[in-house]
Parts: C-alpha cells; sequence; structure tokens
C-alpha cells in the first residue's frame, strides 16, 4: 500500500532535483523518479512526496501533455492528493507550450477550474510583480533568458505569456493583496477562475501564498512556494514527522559535462577551466559525425582529475549553429555527445558527475539509466546532490543557478563528505 500525499511532475531533470531540494529542505522524505516506473514498485518503501522527472519542456505540446497527464494518473493511483506542476523559475516555454497545455489538461483531468502560477525564487533572484517575472534587477526579457538556445523569453509578462498557451482565462492576484495576507489572498482567490498568477517579491510572500494556497488541489510554478508547504500540512496534521537517512559515500573519479549556454554556465566554465582538462564540443563538428575526438581525449584523462566536456558557448556562437542545422538538431547532437561521453566517463570509473543544463541532464541521466534519486545536500539554492541506488553521485545544475565557483563547490563538498539527507 503506497501513501503518497504530495505528487509532483516536473518538466524537467534540474528542476525536478531542485523541487527535491526544497522539499528536503523543509525535512520530508522524497523519492525522485526518472519518468515513470514501467512496473509494479509496491516493495519499495513508499514515500509522501513523490517527484516524477520528465524531459517534456521543449517537445511538442501533444506529446507533453500525454506524459504529464500519464504522470498525473500514476501519482493519483498512489494516493497523491496534491499536485505539483513543476516548471522554471523563469518560465521557459515556447509560444505554444508547455507551461499552459499541461496546466490545463491537468485541471481538467482533476475537474478544477482554477489553479495558481507561482514561478517566483527569490533566493535565486527570481520576483513577480504585478504579474511581471524579474530575474535579478531585470525584466525576464531583458535578462540572458532573452537569448536561450531552446526557450528565448522575449515578454515579462507571465498573463501575456500563458494567453496563447490556454483555454482558460488567467488571473492575477497583486502583490499588495499578498501583503495584506493569507485571507485577503483567499478573498481574491474566490474572486477569480482559470489560471491565477500570483505575485511574491520574498520568501515571506510565498509564506504568505502557501498559508492561504496549501489545500488546492493543484499549484504550479517553481520550486520556491513547494517549500513552506510541508510544514503547513505537518501543521495540521495532515503527515507525520520524518526521519533523515545517511547518504551512501561515493567515491571515484569526476567529470562535469556542460550543455548549457546560460550566462552563469558560461562564467562557471570559464573559472573551471583554469584548474581544469577542458574538451569544447563544436555542433558543426558533431553534426559531420565526429565525436570520435572528443572520446579519445576523455579516454587519455586520469578519471580522478578535474575535467570538463563542454559545448557551453557565447550567444552569437549558438546562433550560428542553430542556423545552419536548426535548433533542434543542434541542441540533439550536443545532448546525444554528452549523453554518449557520460557513459564512456562512467565505464573508466567516474562515479562523480556534475551535469550542467536541465535538457543535458534529461539526456545524460538517461544515457545513465538512471531510475531514482535520493537527495542529498544543496552546492548551490536548487542544486542538491543526488545519489542512484548503483553508486553514482550526481548533481544536476539548472543553467543559471549556483555561483561562479559552483563545479569547485560541487566536488569539494563530497571530498568532505556529507552528513545525511531524506529518501
Ligand atoms: N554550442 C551550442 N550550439 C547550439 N546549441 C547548443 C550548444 N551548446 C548547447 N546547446 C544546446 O542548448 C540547450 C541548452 O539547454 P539546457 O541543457 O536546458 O541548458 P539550460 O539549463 O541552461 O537551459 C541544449 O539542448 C544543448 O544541447
Ligand atoms: O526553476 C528553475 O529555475 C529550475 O528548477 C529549472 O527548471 C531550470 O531549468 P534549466 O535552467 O533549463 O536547467
Amino acid at each position: 500500500m503506497s501513501n503518497t500525499f504530495f505528487g509532483a511532475i516536473a518538466d524537467d531533470f534540474t528542476g525536478a532535483t531542485d523541487l527535491a531540494a526544497m522539499l528536503s529542505r523543509a525535512g520530508v522524505p522524497v523519492t525522485l523518479r526518472i519518468g515513470l516506473p514501467e512496473g509494479p514498485v509496491a516493495n519499495e518503501t513508499a514515500t509522501a512526496f513523490e517527484v516524477i522527472a520528465l524531459k517534456i519542456r521543449t517537445v511538442p505540446p501533444e506529446d507533453a501533455v500525454a506524459e504529464a497527464r500519464a504522470a498525473l494518473r500514476w501519482l493519483r493511483a498512489r494516493g497523491a492528493k496534491r499536485i505539483f506542476w513543476k516548471y522554471c523559475s523563469t518560465f521557459d516555454s515556447t509560444p505554444r507550450g508547455n507551461i499552459g497545455p499541461v496546466a490545463d489538461a491537468l485541471m481538467s483531468d482533476l475537474k478544477i477550474d482554477r489553479t495558481v502560477h507561482c514561478p517566483a525564487f527569490p533566493e535565486n533572484g527570481r520576483r513577480v510583480f504585478m504579474g511581471n517575472l524579474f530575474v535579478n534587477d531585470m525584466l525576464l526579457s531583458e535578462s540572458p533568458m532573452k537569448d536561450h538556445p531552446l526557450t528565448p523569453m522575449r515578454d515579462s509578462n507571465l498573463m501575456r505569456l500563458l494567453a496563447p498557451q490556454i483555454k482558460r482565462q488567467t488571473g492575477l492576484v497583486t502583490f499588495p493583496t499578498v501583503r495584506r495576507g493569507a485571507e485577503a489572498v483567499r478573498d481574491a482567490m474566490a474572486t477569480l477562475s482559470g489560471h491565477v498568477v500570483l505575485d511574491a517579491v520574498e520568501d515571506c510572500d510565498l509564506a504568505t501564498l502557501a498559508e492561504a494556497l496549501h489545500d488546492i488541489p493543484l499549484i504550479c510554478g517553481g520550486s520556491a512556494i513547494a517549500q513552506p508547504l510541508p510544514a503547513l500540512w505537518r501543521n495540521t496534521g495532515t503527515i507525520g514527522q520524518t526521519a533523515t537517512a545517511p547518504l551512501p559515500k561515493v567515491t571515484g573519479g569526476q567529470i562535469v559535462l556542460s550543455g548549457s549556454c546560460s550566462a552563469m554556465t558560461r562564467a562557471q566554465v570559464g573559472v573551471y577551466l583554469k584548474g581544469a582538462a577542458g574538451y569544447r564540443l563544436d555542433p558543426l563538428e558533431l553534426a559531420q559525425g565526429n565525436l570520435a575526438d572528443a572520446r579519445a581525449w576523455l579516454k587519455m584523462q586520469d578519471p580522478n582529475a578535474p575535467k570538463i566536456v563542454f559545448a557551453t558557448a557565447e550567444p552569437k556562437s549558438v546562433a550560428a549553429a542553430q542556423d545552419r542545422l536548426g535548433v533542434a538538431r543542434a541542441g540533439a547532437l550536443v545532448e546525444d555527445a554528452l549523453a554518449q561521453l557520460a557513459i564512456d566517463a562512467r565505464n573508466m570509473g567516474v562515479s562523480r558527475i556534475v551535469v550542467a543544463g536541465g535538457e543535458t541532464s534529461g539526456a545524460v541521466t538517461r544515457a545513465l539509466n538512471v531510475d531514482r534519486l535520493t537527495i542529498g545536500p544543496e552546492v548551490a539554492p536548487g542544486v542538491p546532490w543526488c545519489f542512484t541506488g548503483n553508486g553514482l553521485a550526481l548533481a544536476l545544475k539548472s543553467g543559471n543557478f549556483g555561483a561562479e565557483t559552483f563545479f569547485n563547490d560541487a566536488f569539494e563538498m563530497l571530498e568532505h563528505g556529507v552528513a545525511s539527507a531524506t529518501g
């Protein structure tokens, strides 16, 4: 018998580990699954918090909807009472989706006519004011997200971004209302239907929103709104107390694989290359079928020494590759190459792997046949070390998360040992 209470569907793998980290911080055991299990899972220890990592951020909307609905069915069959649709705190989507279509489909399946959208993540500089998303001190559309290889964000208004993606209407709970407290938020919600965007500027706003909304069936957004939820459910006796489990110690070689071209990753790669061996992947060369050079380079490296393989490049160079190859093909070539190199690294004794990029993390994690992750401590907000059942440690870093020294920070943290985790 399962006792799942909270079920989350994440649109990419870094997003899934980000959400799992926020729940772990709140002291609850989380099961993070890579895709839906193929067979029954009845004999394993059930946890009240399940996160399913999908790779549906940039697939056609029909495919994203089908996968998300299957995940919803699976979670509800396990007993999930609260559903969370986790997407990016920078609202990464194409003009057609997939944030809106999936939210609409989940609403229909749950038979509800209202949900909320809360991408705010103040600790990582994502704030929503009057329905407009800010990244640090910039509007989303003026931030480096305007140049994202797959989901360039050229508008900052969440209602405007959602409108062409959804069948229902949009609404907004404004910042002044949120600052008046949970009751004011509930009163405002009672007058709204469809997709309600929530303003939130600081963590205290997320706490107010969580207090007002923790009992609604479906929350959509970034990971930060999830952090205050477990304490609220614990206070009302909805979930019990939880214990932490010791983490496995992972020794063995190390590598960084970076397919993210986000501004922060570019800086992180630059810093890491000062002390690590590096190999740059070029999508145009990959298109000629040349992965052999990269594989040969990797084979010559000491498994234990710091090293990085990266396709990370400046927007101009990304645009040039995309002009020649098309956006999807350029992305797929890099993802497939890094996935193959992850397998090669594993075969030469590498067991501690940092991956930069959400899509990239999806490709690498799948290639390594990982089906479940235990969540460890965070290297940076939203980026935990994760552990597989078969001796691998993975840190899946979202493009813009972490400090410039992230890659060094990650391995240092493992060297010094990590105390405990949930899962
Ligand atoms: N040099 C490049 N030219 C074109 N596309 C690239 C290049 N390097 C990486 N990519 C692709 O860009 C996408 C980056 O997305 P992702 O891995 O999700 O990173 P992020 O987390 O920064 O959004 C991937 O599909 C990746 O394969
Ligand atoms: O919400 C976030 O910002 C992250 O959890 C996330 O989804 C990041 O996506 P990528 O930057 O594509 O890794």
